[in-house]
């Protein structure tokens, strides 16, 4: 299976930000998308993931294959730890027990504590525990470390790394260094569709 991106236009707010963009997914291959804040890479993936649709362009080949972790952990605050990712693999129809994503991401000794009573960076770790319970081929990662400390980080990079070595893929938009020296970049900084598109527009986290 290989994802191909082709001549994708794409808008925020009604603004087209990205244009003409073409790309490819492979198994086993990992691109991280750089760019400036606001460049656009939160509105491709989101787009990747199907919660938006392009204003022009085709996404094919990764139809109900993509896992996409954002910003929001969107975790059920009143369910453990191991609950939360058994109902994300019950949602995904995952029917794998949840122990190895448990001790992928170094929460066995949280396993029993309620989301919602987790630090910041817990909790992050515990969204990203949740990509390996979906099943699902294509990872959709957008800043997948943010909140992570050091020694999370290579957590997180060694659960990639696995995850490609498994035939995964991985489309991630980050703005530090992950340590995955065989990945693919993609700069969508001269795929810019608006001059200035970085600055004016409003910042979500405050609406
Ligand atoms: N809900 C919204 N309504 C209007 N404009 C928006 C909205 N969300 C984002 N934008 C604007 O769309 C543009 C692209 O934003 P986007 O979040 O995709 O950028 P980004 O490259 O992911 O940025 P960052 O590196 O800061 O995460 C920015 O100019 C941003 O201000």
């Amino acid at each position: 299976m290989t994802m191909t991106v082709t001549d994708l236009t794409i808008a925020r707010g009604g603004m087209p930000i990205l244009a003409a963009l073409s790309f490819q997914l492979t198994p086993g291959r990992a691109l991280i998308l750089r760019g400036p804040n606001g460049a656009g890479k939160t509105t491709l993936l989101r787009t990747v993931a199907g919660l938006q649709s392009p204003l022009q362009g085709d996404i094919i080949g990764a139809e109900d294959q993509i896992a996409y972790a954002a910003h929001a952990d969107g975790l059920k605050a009143m369910l453990s730890v191991a609950e939360n990712l058994r109902f994300w693999a019950d949602v995904f129809g995952q029917h794998d027990d949840v122990e190895a994503a448990l001790s992928m991401f170094n929460l066995r000794d949280l396993r029993d504590r309620l989301a919602g009573t987790l630090s910041a960076g817990q909790k992050r770790r515990l969204g990203l525990a949740r990509l390996l319970v979906t099943g699902r081929k294509v990872w959709v990662l957008d800043e997948p470390t943010v909140s992570l400390d050091a020694a999370s980080v290579v957590i997180f990079a060694d659960a990639v790394r696995t995850h490609l070595a498994q035939g995964g893929m991985a489309l991630i938009a980050t703005h530090i260094d992950l340590g995955l020296q065989d990945a693919d970049v993609l700069d969508v900084t001269p795929f810019a569709a608006v001059a200035g598109t970085g600055s004016g527009a409003s910042d979500e986290a405050f609406l």
